[in-house]
């Protein structure tokens, strides 16, 4: 059968770029493909915080929406993008091999702001934030929006001291600079570096086409940290993160999982290395452990101060 399967993708260069490796996956294996790039609702309104605008889902929303109606066979997604519920009819078709999951701090050639008390640190998430403002408590953080070129040269035009980036989005496109440290302190958002892509649930042959573009241990750690959202956050975008590794050598797998204040000054987290037999209850356990603790209450509060 000679089906082109129309891979749906918003029209950034890094979304290009993901939509790009899925198709040459595809190509790979005698598969036909055709990209179909889309502008988002989360690309076209810049001058708002993500979070202000209240849905999750902004960037993936138009393509669900193309795929329901027919006009593409699957989307390519950055995972951390991805509400964790998925819509009606559509499902998680592969998670590709993931790349680096850290976040990267770019500055301007000198980094001894971060010794002083006064500096501007830019990032439009709340997670960043919230772990930038529990380390650095008298530093000023301003809201940065845009697709990852807009944001550097934002950066370059305005006199803030530094930003901050998914390491994996520079990776992609090429344009990682000298200019950067990596963060390794700061607990990325759940899934962050790992693509995924998405299909209609009845849609048997790009399923069973998709399935030997899955990767194993990508779909568990993104499962494990996705589980820990969704038992946590009950719908809203709050300070949360999330990164599972396993160790081949073990056969373990650790979770680091973080919940903070807006303002970071409240943080709990959870750090544990357990058995791969608790894989598929891992996230779910660390977020009971932490909302019983008292983050039942502060997402209480998150949830009113997000409204
Ligand atoms: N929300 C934007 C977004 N979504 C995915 C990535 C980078 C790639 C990835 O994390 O997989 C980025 C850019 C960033 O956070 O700097």
């Amino acid at each position: 059968m000679s089906k082109v399967i129309r891979i749906g993708t918003r029209d950034s260069e890094l979304a290009l770029w993901q939509a790009n490796t899925v198709a040459s996956a595809l190509n790979g294996l005698g598969v036909k493909t055709e990209i179909i790039a889309v502008k988002s609702e989360g690309d076209l309104v810049l001058d708002k915080p993500l979070y202000e605008m209240g849905i999750t889902g902004i960037f993936t929303k138009t393509l669900d929406v193309a795929m329901l109606q027919g006009k593409v066979d699957i989307a390519v997604h950055s995972m951390k993008d991805v509400p964790t519920a998925l819509p009606q009819g559509i499902v998680q078709a592969a998670v590709l091999k993931r790349s680096s999951a850290i976040d990267i701090l770019l500055h301007k050639g000198n980094l001894s702001f971060l010794e002083e008390q006064e500096a501007t640190v830019a990032t439009g998430s709340l997670r960043r934030k919230a772990q930038w403002l529990h380390r650095y408590p008298k530093h000023n953080l301003v809201d940065l929006r845009g697709n990852v070129n807009t944001r550097m040269q934002k950066l370059q035009d305005n006199d803030w001291n530094a930003a901050v980036f998914a390491s994996a989005g520079l990776d992609r496109i090429g344009k990682k600079p000298a200019n950067s440290i990596d963060l390794d302190w700061m607990i990325p958002a759940p899934a962050q570096g790992a693509m995924v892509v998405v299909a209609l649930a009845d849609d048997e042959f790009t399923l069973q086409t998709l399935r030997s573009l899955n990767d194993f241990e990508a779909e568990m750690t993104t499962h494990i940290e996705r589980q820990f959202l969704r038992t946590l956050e009950g719908g809203c975008s709050a300070p949360i993160g999330a990164y599972a590794s396993y160790n081949e050598k073990e056969d373990t797998i650790r979770l680091q999982g973080v919940l903070l204040s807006l303002d970071g000054t409240e943080k709990y987290d959870y750090d544990k290395t357990v058995s791969i037999e608790e894989w598929k209850k891992l996230g779910f356990f660390a977020a009971k452990e932490i909302l019983d603790n008292g983050g039942a209450d502060l997402m209480q509060r998150l949830r009113s101060q997000l409204k």
